[in-house]
């Protein structure tokens, strides 16, 4: 579980980013976070993996004190993809995914990493692409690549900050049910940010949503995933009708 409490971040000319925010995140399973543009989710995100220096406030990963565990041994209990995750260098598909082993090879693969390299390639639909450069692939490929270089860290929690990003309706799809594959069979805990609130509803176990800075609901899709809230958190209001068990947000009517 991940733990926040009293999380307070403000830049340096004092404008608040996050505000107190004290939540939780479970276990296992995937849990999406929502909220309009600018509420501060990547802004969480960064300060979860330590990208980002706390100021005010906790947060534990298992009982881990994310700003007293050292960046390796972080490395290897939590891994993210960022929005800004463009990779312009001649790396290969492979080599990538082999980067992604690199806290626990440190620069000399053994037969293990090379075993899980090939594993994901083939979980991913990557096999075919593994010499290609990832310059010479397209938006989307380029995106399932740095989801299977996270996947390849074989860390508990995954942290994906809008993997849907440049996917077209297939392969966002496809990328939602291997989260769910990987959640249920590798016992993993996917955080990941949607905007697609109906990937969220269909997809996640527990929803936090964001706005301001603040978490201002937090539950399960079916729960919290109403009119009213709709309106709280992204000021639209639009009609929800229920699809095999799934509230789905009509947001394009
Ligand atoms: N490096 C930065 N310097 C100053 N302000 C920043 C910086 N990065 C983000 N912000 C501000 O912090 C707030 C939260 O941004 P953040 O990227 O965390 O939001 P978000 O919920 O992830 O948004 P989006 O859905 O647009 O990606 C925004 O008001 C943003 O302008």
């Amino acid at each position: 579980m991940i733990t926040i409490e009293h999380l307070h971040y403000q830049l340096a000319g004092g404008t608040p980013i996050l505000k107190d925010i004290t939540t939780h995140i479970p276990k296992g399973g995937i849990t999406a976070l929502v909220g309009p543009n600018g509420a501060g989710k990547s802004t969480l995100f960064a300060h979860i993996a330590r990208l980002q220096t706390i100021q005010q406030g906790k947060i534990l990963i298992d009982q881990l004190d994310v700003s007293k565990t050292p960046i390796d041994e972080m490395a290897k209990k939590i891994a993210i993809l960022r929005q800004d995750n463009t990779v312009n260098s001649r790396i290969t598909v492979e080599r990538m995914l082999m980067f992604g082993r690199y806290p626990y090879h440190k620069g000399r693969p053994r037969t293990e990493d090379v075993e899980i390299v090939n594993a994901t390639l083939e979980q991913f639909q990557l096999v075919d692409l593994r010499e290609r450069f990832m310059t010479e692939l397209s938006g989307g490929q380029r995106q399932r690549v740095m989801v299977a270089m996270v996947f390849c860290q074989s860390t508990d929690y995954l942290l994906l900050d809008e993997p849907l990003n440049n996917l077209d309706m297939y392969h966002s799809r496809q990328l939602m049910q291997q989260l769910r594959h990987i959640a249920d069979t590798y016992q993993r805990t996917i955080v990941v940010v949607l905007h697609d609130i109906n990937y969220a509803s269909a997809y996640a176990d527990y929803i936090i949503g964001m706005k301001s800075g603040e978490v201002i609901l937090e539950g399960k899709p079916t729960a919290v995933l109403t009119e009213h809230n709709l309106e709280r958190l992204f000021g639209v209001n639009v009609p929800i009708v229920m699809i095999n068990g799934y509230p789905m947000v009509m947001h394009y009517l």
